[in-house]
């Protein structure tokens, strides 16, 4: 049976934008847009995970609010299961310690980057309330 990841990722909202981050050229899905995030480790909600994940890869406090939207994708032999859900800053400002580039965008430029097929869903969603 093929190996299953269960990862988040936050939509960070501040006034009409979101923040959206680029995978640097290193990382699997190299130089696609995300939502920032991580794995969810077993003694974690989804939640939990999030906020420890945005501050490990941006270093700013985030509160995680409700589900956007969950998107599957086959990356090599593990099916990542990307649940995506819309936060808001608590503290600090976000700064790229991971990504290639984060970027404020607004909802209806989402579709102008080129994300990774499992946060598609999320980005139609986000993209519909522009
Ligand atoms: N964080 C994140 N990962 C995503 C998204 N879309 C998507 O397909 N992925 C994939 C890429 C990776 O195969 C996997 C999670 O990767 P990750 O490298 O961000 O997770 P992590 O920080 O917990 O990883 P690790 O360094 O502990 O191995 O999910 C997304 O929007 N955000």
């Amino acid at each position: 049976m093929k190996r299953e990841v269960h990862v988040v990722g936050a939509a960070i909202f501040k006034d009409d934008l979101v923040l959206v981050a680029l995978r640097s050229a290193t990382m699997p899905l190299p130089l696609l847009w995300e939502f920032p995030g991580g794995k969810v480790e077993a003694s974690e909600t989804p939640q939990e995970a999030l906020a420890r994940e945005i501050f490990e890869e941006l270093e700013c406090s985030v509160e995680v609010g409700e589900f956007v939207a969950r998107g599957e994708h086959l990356v090599g032999e593990v099916k990542v299961v990307l649940d995506v859900y819309g936060c808001e800053l608590q503290a600090g400002t976000p700064h790229a310690k991971e990504h290639a580039e984060i970027r404020w965008v607004s909802r209806s430029a989402l579709k102008e980057l080129e994300f990774a097929p499992a946060d598609l869903p999320a980005v139609e969603k986000l993209a519909q309330h522009a």
